[in-house]
């Protein structure tokens, strides 16, 4: 007898058609946005990157050469933002109107002020609604979603079937990060971190709760996980939480 191709991943259709959101915060450097799409990709969902809607926001307000502190014009742009965020795993891109700036979003001149859009709590107001119909949009159309952030699993979509705190060691966060933009975890590489974890943590935690769990919320440390074991450890969650064949 021939054996059936064996499953490339979870099926989330085992979920009887009702679409899975998977909601995932932490830290900064924690490795949500990689981790939680790999995750996606296993459970064959979309993915979405909440992050990398208030990056956008913030490259396209210095691109009008708006001032940041001013909250009202700030706010004004999120509300009329044209974004276009592909959530496949696969092919993750962010675009302002037409320009493609998945990678501007992450240069360190955004790094750097991106969490004075982010604690604009009229801004939060828009772009969670943005999020929300983002979540259910992507979950109806591919079976789910993996949505990661720093307020999904209170605010966003705090009804999720699986809630992840993502969390590690601030010396491994650092570490990771420092790793990835300066290629080393040397004192000077990590120095030069510090600013993009610590301080951006300690403003983004004034206005989300993302440094402990919330009720109902599991968290996985990665701090001893390399990146793999990571992917592992909320897919357990997953499982167990979600009643998808693994
Ligand atoms: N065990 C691990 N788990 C997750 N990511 C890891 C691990 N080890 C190394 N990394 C790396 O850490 C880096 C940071 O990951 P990622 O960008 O996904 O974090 P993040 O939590 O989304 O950060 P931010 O919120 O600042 O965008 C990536 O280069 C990732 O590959
Ligand atoms: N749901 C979210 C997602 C992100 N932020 C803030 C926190 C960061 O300073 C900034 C960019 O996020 P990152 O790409 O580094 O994950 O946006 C937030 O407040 N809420």
């Amino acid at each position: 007898m021939t054996e059936p191709p064996a499953a490339p991943h979870s099926d989330p259709t085992s979920l009887n058609g009702h679409p899975l959101v998977v909601a995932i915060d932490g830290p900064s450097g924690s490795g949500k946005s990689s981790v939680a799409r790999a995750v996606a990709r296993d459970l064959g969902v979309g993915f979405l990157d909440t992050g990398a809607m208030y990056r956008a926001l913030t490259w396209w307000c210095l691109e009008r050469g708006l001032d940041l502190a001013d909250r009202r014009a700030v706010a004004d742009a999120a509300l009329v933002l044209p974004l276009q965020l592909a959530t496949d795993p696969d092919a993750v891109t962010v675009q302002v109107d037409g320009t493609d700036v998945t990678a501007a979003i992450r240069e360190p001149r955004i790094s750097q002020v991106v969490s004075a859009v982010a604690t604009n709590l009229d801004v939060r107001e828009i772009l969670v609604r943005r999020q929300r119909a983002l979540v259910a949009e992507t979950a109806g159309r591919t079976g789910g979603c993996v949505a990661e952030g720093r307020d999904i699993t209170t605010v966003v979509a705090p009804d999720a079937r699986v809630r992840v705190l993502l969390t590690a060691s601030v010396e491994a966060r650092l570490a990771r990060r420092a790793t990835e933009l300066h290629g080393t975890a040397d004192a000077s590489a990590l120095a030069a971190t510090h600013d993009e974890v610590v301080r951006r943590d300690r403003d983004d935690s004034t206005v989300s709760r993302f440094l402990e769990a919330a009720e109902g919320v599991t968290t996985v440390d990665t701090s001893d996980l390399d990146f793999a074991g990571s992917v592992a450890a909320v897919l357990d969650v997953v499982h167990a939480g979600a009643g998808v064949a693994p």
